[in-house]
């Protein structure tokens, strides 16, 4: 792919491309990363029951919070892989990278779980 700052790559502009380079980095994610693939799981089956049971505010709701989790996610995971292929030694400096991008996951973490949990009591009081 092309940099447009560098100059390097491939030029030219391709939407089909760009559609092809984020599944397969979604592929890669789902495959090798269990937090991506379990997060994406539960979300999935809590969006299709508020789809079901309740209006389409909740779903927004779990679709942004699934969103902003696994955007986190997939970050801190190419900074991890960055990180492991420059560093394989211990190196102090590589582990306050990976710890603030792990913190910047945990907040995330926090959104979502607080989301999807209010969503889950209010269908389960809604049900009862
Ligand atoms: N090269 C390194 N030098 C120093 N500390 C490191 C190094 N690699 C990892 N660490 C420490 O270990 C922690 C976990 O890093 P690791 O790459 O194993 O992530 P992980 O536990 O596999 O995370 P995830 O579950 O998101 O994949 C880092 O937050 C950091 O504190």
């Amino acid at each position: 792919m092309r940099n447009k700052f560098l100059g390097t790559g491939t030029p030219g502009y391709s939407p089909l491309r760009k559609i092809r380079t984020v599944m397969e980095g979604l592929s890669y994610a789902v495959r090798y990363d269990f937090s991506v693939a379990y997060k994406l799981v539960l979300s999935a089956i809590v969006l299709l029951l508020s789809i079901v049971l309740r209006d389409w505010m909740d779903s927004v709701f779990v679709i942004a919070a699934t969103a902003f989790v696994l955007t986190a996610e997939l970050l801190n995971s190419a900074i991890e892989a960055l990180c492991d292929f420059i560093e394989t030694e211990h190196n102090e400096k590589i582990k306050a990278i990976k710890d603030i991008a792990a913190a910047a996951v945990g907040v995330a973490i926090f959104t979502w779980f607080i989301v999807l949990g209010v969503e889950c009591w209010e269908m389960w009081r809604a049900w009862y």
